[in-house]
């Protein structure tokens, strides 16, 4: 049993699309994803491809504007509102992707001393601190005296103290320096390793794969690739979804061929598959429908042609 199971998550908005009419966009549809304790799945796709809003799903914080279908079990059962209330901020920590979360009133230190789980909470603020290379009078300062690259080291320092089961990191990482970028990822290791689920949800791919156990990648608002992390390699000959390829090959470090066209918007999606638009492998079948998410070499692929 995973410690998180995701099945055909949908998140859509209601929109009013001028006088009276009413439409509803589908920003996310068909997420299937799971996450083992013990291990890190980095979540990967350009801006815009679901990856926040399948965050703030898994915790319940959903614009109110949005509605959610589809199942999210954690532990075995499923993530009802009222367990969501119990375990978010204890067994279920977020790091948000703005550092507008932090209360711009609470000096940092206390914020983190305040997530702390069991202990001493000073002591493990001051080691998560240390660890993330923050200096030790920052604790005493507000969050609008720190620069990003601080309070975003505070925040992952708010879920690094807080004993959760089920860390979900949206791109914690950005703007960092690279060995603090290493040692933050390195932090998530050690969670992992010992019994955290992770979900690591980050532009940095190559960061990523660094510790990462497993990678899904997202599309146009859902899953096209759920790959371990050691099929991103070389070529990209062992990854299946054409999508997953065309990424790992458009980073700098591999051939950084660019993929032709851009991903569409949700109020305008492609009938068939959502990525047949920009695929070298489309057919007439394509077109047809929407293809499911199939099993393929120990992974999965959502590609009618993939082998
Ligand atoms: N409150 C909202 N109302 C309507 N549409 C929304 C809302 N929030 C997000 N969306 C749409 O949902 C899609 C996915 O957004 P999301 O923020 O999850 O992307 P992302 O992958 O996290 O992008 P980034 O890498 O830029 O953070 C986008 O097309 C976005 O416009
Ligand atoms: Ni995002």
């Amino acid at each position: 049993m995973a410690l998180l199971e995701i099945r055909g998550l949908t998140v859509a908005f209601a929109q009013y699309a001028g006088g009276w009419r009413r439409r509803t966009i589908q920003a996310v549809r068909d997420i299937e994803l799971d996450v083992e304790a013990g291990e890190i799945v980095a979540v990967v796709g350009s801006s815009g491809s679901g990856k926040s809003l399948l965050a703030h799903a898994i915790l319940g914080i959903l614009p109110p504007n949005a509605s959610m279908t589809g199942s999210v079990r954690y532990d075995g059962e499923p993530l009802t509102p009222e367990r969501l209330d119990k375990l978010r901020g204890r067994e279920l920590a977020l790091i948000p992707q703005s550092v507008a979360y932090l209360d711009p009133l609470m000096r940092v230190g206390e914020q983190v001393r305040h997530s702390a789980a069991g202990g001493d909470p000073a002591e493990s603020q001051r080691r998560a601190f240390r660890r993330l290379g923050l200096p030790e009078e920052a604790a005493r300062r507000y969050p609008f005296q720190l620069s990003g690259g601080m309070a975003r080291r505070v925040l992952v320092s708010t879920a690094v103290v807080s004993g959760a089961r089920l860390i979900v990191a949206d791109e914690p990482t950005p703007g960092l320096h690279e060995d603090v970028v290493r040692e933050t990822l390195g932090q998530f290791r050690e969670l992992a390793d010992s019994g955290c689920g992770v979900l690591l949800i980050t532009h940095d791919i190559a960061s990523a794969l660094t510790v990462a156990d497993r990678v899904a990648v997202l599309y146009a608002g859902t899953t096209v690739e759920i790959a371990d992390a050691g099929d991103f390699a070389g070529e990209g000959d062992a990854l299946r979804h054409p999508y997953a390829r065309a990424l790992w090959r458009a980073l700098p470090q591999n051939a950084f061929e660019p993929i032709p066209g851009h991903q569409p918007s949700p109020d305008r999606l492609p009938p068939g598959c959502l990525f047949a638009p920009r695929c070298a492998l489309a057919t007439a079948a394509c077109e047809q429908a929407r293809p499911e998410m199939r099993q393929l070499r120990g992974g999965k692929a959502r590609c009618i042609h993939a082998t």
